[in-house]
């Protein structure tokens, strides 16, 4: 391969690994808070991976492949709630090239920046409803116990159109591992004097991090 080409390859796996670390990092700590905070839902989770890997004789590593992993639909139901809430990018910005008329009637010149919060589009009444600011992952789980298709225009955490997410997938596989992997072997307890609020940035992360202790579980 040419210097090109190589120059490419450094800078995709570059792209790649930066686009996915914050983010992460960040999408992770909310969620362990969330269910840290939400007992039953804590629960729900810990039942369903009982009962998927309930026949498996071998160490808990045995369990965390992709295919196991994606078993999980309460798990997963979780994740997605918990970044609707949470969105790891909180805000991002378009720039439009030619005039356009958005679908709300505003009035958009080239040039134009415009920024809009993934944070709030999250939380909208009139998208999500009444519950809006609840953590409930039943809501992304249909009738016959599946995962309830949200288009990305509504679940905008990985953005929507053609320069969304590429690790979209990734991520829920990579939540959905640690996810396990924390949960099966600890309860998180959030210590009390602890106070945990986002911080205003590219990326949300928790203005003081978050401080847990950790107890063995024995399962
Ligand atoms: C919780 C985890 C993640 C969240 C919330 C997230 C969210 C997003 C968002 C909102 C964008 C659009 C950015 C923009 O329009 O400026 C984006 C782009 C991107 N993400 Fe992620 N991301 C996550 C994890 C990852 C991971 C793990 C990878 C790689 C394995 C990744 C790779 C990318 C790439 C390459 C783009 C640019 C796509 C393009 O411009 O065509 N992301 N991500």
């Amino acid at each position: 391969m040419g210097q090109k080409g190589d120059k490419f390859l450094r800078d995709s796996a570059l792209n790649l690994l930066v686009a996915g670390r914050d983010s992460m990092s960040a999408g992770l700590s909310w969620f362990f808070w969330l269910v840290a905070t939400h007992p039953s839902v804590e629960s729900k989770i810990l039942e369903e991976m009982k009962g998927s890997f309930a026949s498996k004789e071998a160490d808990w590593r045995s369990v965390l492949g992709m295919n196991e992993v994606s078993k999980l639909v309460y798990l997963h139901a979780a994740i997605c709630e918990s970044l609707r809430l949470f969105p790891p990018v909180p805000y991002l910005h378009v720039c439009a090239i030619n005039p356009d008329i958005l679908p709300s009637g505003h009035r958009i010149n080239p040039n134009t920046k415009l920024y809009y919060s993934l944070y709030a589009m999250g939380r909208m009444e009139e998208t999500w409803g009444e519950d809006c600011l609840e953590f409930k992952p039943e809501r992304w789980i249909s009738e016959e116990g599946g995962i309830k298709h949200i288009p990305s225009y509504k679940f905008i955490a990985f953005s929507t159109g053609p320069r969304s997410c590429l690790g979209k997938e990734t991520t829920m596989i990579e939540m959905k591992m640690v996810a396990t992997a924390v949960l099966w072997n600890y309860q998180i307890k959030v210590v009390e004097s602890h106070s945990v609020s986002p911080n205003v940035s590219v990326v949300l992360h928790m203005e003081h991090g978050l401080k847990v202790r950790l107890t063995k579980r024995f399962v």
